[in-house]
């Protein structure tokens, strides 16, 4: 499977935010896209899952467009966002159980459970999102995101507000992803963490990714 973004092209607030991206993910790729504030990281990966339609250019997984897709080749995707304030009333579990049943995924497995005690999860996986602390919410996210094992795991600032113990656990999430076969996409700007994944690193600067 591959992710390919082509020619990509979004207009935000009268502003060309994207302008001609290019992006391609294989199995057991990283594609780690850095850039500033501001610099269009989240508008890309919000292109990327199908939640924002381009204005120009297409994502496809295999050759099938992520745009209006059917929930069959949506389940191949995962994408943990970056804010959290979504869906406030909904406990973690619900949460979980929601997006298997929007991905009408196979019902969550031993391996799936591993990662509610892996991510810390369990100590409050029956509480509600507006209860919980920001990182606490960001590791829920992470594992909604996991839910139907994708094969693009799309996250959006990972370590973004997690303690040391938490972004190791990103980190040894990747680095099974990669020995699985599967790809992930991450925006981040936290360089030690960039560096430590050891990904394909590209930089978001005026609408265009370039090399590192
Ligand atoms: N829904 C929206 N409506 C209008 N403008 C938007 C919207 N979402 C993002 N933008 C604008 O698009 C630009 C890129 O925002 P985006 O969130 O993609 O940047 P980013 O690189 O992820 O930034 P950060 O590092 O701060 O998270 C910004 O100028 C922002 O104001």
């Amino acid at each position: 499977m591959t992710l390919e973004a082509t020619g990509i092209h979004k207009r935000l607030s009268g502003r060309d935010v994207l302008s001609g991206v290019d992006l391609r993910c294989g199995p057991s790729e990283v594609a780690v896209v850095m850039g500033e504030n501001g610099a269009g990281k989240s508008t890309l990966l919000r292109v990327v899952v199908g939640l924002l339609e381009p204005d120009r250019g297409a994502v496809t997984l295999s050759g099938e467009a992520v745009h209006g897709a059917a929930v069959a080749a949506r389940r191949r995707l995962g994408y943990a966002p970056d804010a959290t304030e979504a869906l406030p009333d909904l406990q973690v579990a619900e949460l979980c159980a929601l997006v298997r049943a929007l991905k009408q995924a196979p019902p969550l497995d031993g391996a799936w459970r591993a990662w509610i005690e892996r991510l810390g999860a369990a100590a409050f996986y029956r509480q509600r999102l507006s209860g919980l602390s920001f990182g606490q919410r960001k590791r829920a996210l992470l594992l909604a995101a996991l839910v139907g094992d994708p094969w693009l795991l799309v996250i959006d600032e990972p370590t973004n507000g997690l303690d040391a113990e938490g972004a190791r656990t990103v980190l040894e999430l990747i680095e099974q992803r990669r020995a699985e076969g599967k790809a992930t996409l991450l925006t981040t700007n936290d360089a030690a963490f960039a560096a430590a994944i050891g990904g394909h690193v590209r930089r978001l600067n005026g609408g265009r990714l370039s090399e590192e």
